[in-house]
This record gives structure tokens, sequence and C-alpha cells, in this order.
């Protein structure tokens, strides 16, 4: 099967000389159509780094990032806007990434706007009105502010407005970890559904192993800016081969 998304030995240096941080180093992987791929760690291992570096907030300071066989880097007009729309983020603080001051329906009319997705304004709504129900929400409440919704519908929304311009693959930045865990089951629930059905497929950033345990396909564990044990996540999660991965997993009570 073709890769979605290839990375090769990336590299992210933050500034030079001695004051340099290599936030990723030398990092290789894949992810395929349709698959969930989770990337584990502790705080500051440099999975933001690596998700912020695949969809372009960040350059690579060497190595490259392949998707569909073209290499990002390379991307300008209207091919890095086509990028800029497949690919997709969904942060962890859902209040943070919506603007307080505009009708949660509305932004994500204007996304649809910018990117020339429906005729007119009505068309426009209507499709809102419908991402809103494909992520659980009642289509009224597309009206509403964010200060009217609770932190999992908040996530809801943003994963609606991702979901807005039809991508292929979603950078979800630890997105339940700021919700309860009732909570956080629904939404990794809804993940699940939308990957089955739109085989969309995922990079899910966590430094939570049960939740990539019950989620992801495969799984890359991150230390200090490396991947040092990768595979299936069953086979990772069981078996571990990598010390780090096995205090990570001593971390965890349940396992
Ligand atoms: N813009 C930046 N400039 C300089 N250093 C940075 C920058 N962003 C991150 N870093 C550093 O790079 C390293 C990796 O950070 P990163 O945020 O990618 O890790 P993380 O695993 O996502 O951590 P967290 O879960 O806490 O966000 C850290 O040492 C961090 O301090």
């Amino acid at each position: 099967m073709n890769h979605l998304l290839t990375v090769e030995n990336l590299n992210v240096i933050y500034g030079h000389g001695r004051d340099a941080v290599h936030a990723v180093k030398d990092v290789t992987f894949h992810i395929k159509p349709g698959e969930i791929f989770g990337l584990v760690g502790e705080s500051g291992c440099g999975k933001s780094s690596l998700g912020k570096t695949i969809i372009r907030i960040n350059a690579p300071s060497s190595g490259t990032i392949d998707y569909k066989g073209v290499d990002v880097a390379s991307l300008k007009g209207k091919e890095l806007k086509t990028y800029r729309q497949e690919v997709q983020m969904v942060f962890q603080d859902p209040y943070g990434s919506l603007n307080a001051r505009m009708k949660v329906g509305s932004a994500i009319v204007d996304v649809l706007e910018v990117h020339k997705i429906g005729a007119n304004t009505a068309e426009r709504r209507e499709r809102v009105t419908e991402l809103f129900e494909s992520v659980g929400l009642n289509k009224d409440w597309a009206w509403r502010y964010p200060h009217e919704f609770s932190g999992g519908q908040r996530q809801r929304i943003c994963i609606a407005r991702a979901l807005a311009l039809n991508p292929d693959l979603l950078v979800a930045d630890e997105p339940v970890s700021a919700l309860d865990v009732s909570v956080q089951a629904e939404i990794l629930k809804l993940l699940e559904e939308l990957r089955s059905k739109h085989n969309l497929a995922f990079l899910f950033v966590s430094h939570d192993l049960a939740v990539v345990r019950n989620l992801c396909d495969r799984v890359a564990v991150m230390y200090n800016g490396e991947i040092v044990e990768m595979g299936d996540v069953a086979d990772v999660i069981d078996n571990p081969q990598h010390e780090y991965t096995r205090k990570l997993l001593a971390a965890v009570p349940s396992f």
C-alpha cells in the first residue's frame, strides 16, 4: 500500500550555536491512508515540534516529509493550499483555538469561504450544520459563542472545523488531554468513527499510553527527540523492547 505521509531522517533544531535545541533527531516513519499512528513520549521529547513541522508551522532543519509522493518543503501556491486543506491540526486546548468573539459556525463559514468551498453563504451555512451533526453536536448550536460550550463540545467544534475541508490526515496534538476521562472516551470514539467513515488518517500525539493502546494501529515512542521504538500498538505496549518504553509503561498503573 502506498504511504500517505513519509517522514525521513527529519531533524528540527531551534536556534543556533550553544543555544541550539535539537528537538527532533533523525526521525523516520510513515502513515498509511486511514491509519491511526500514535506518537508517545513525555513532555519536551519533541512531539509537538514534529507535528508542527508536518503542518509546516516549523521548517525542517534537514530530512524530508513526503505527502502523497511530493516533498512538502517544495510546495508552493495552489499545491501548498491543497496541502493545507488535506492536512489539518487539532490542538490540546479547544478554547484557545477558537475565536471567543465569533459564533463558532461563522468561523467555519469563513474557513469554507477562504478555500472557496460552497457557492454562497447559504450553502456554507448548510455545510456547517452538516459538520456539526457529523461530530455529534446539535446543528442549531452552530450559531453560539465558544463560552457557551463545555470542553468536550468545544473539542468537537475544533474537529468539525478541521473536517470542513475534507482532510486526509489529521495531526491531533494531545486532543483529549485537557478533558475529563468520560469525555475523553466519547471524543476517542468520535475519532474512530471518523476514520471508518472518511478513511481519515491520524498522527495522534499523546503522552497517555492507555489512550494510545485503545485508539492507535501503530505507535512510535519518542524520547529526547528520537524515536526509540516503533511498531504495532499491541506489540510495543504488550511487549516493549526499549528500556524507555518499559519505564513509560511502568508509570501507568493499569499496565
Ligand atoms: N519555538 C521554540 N524555540 C526553542 N525551543 C523550542 C521551541 N519549541 C520547542 N522547543 C524545545 O524543543 C524541545 C521539544 O519541545 P516540544 O514542545 O516539541 O516537546 P513535546 O514533547 O511536544 O512537549 P509538550 O508535550 O510539553 O509540548 C523542548 O526542549 C522545548 O523546550
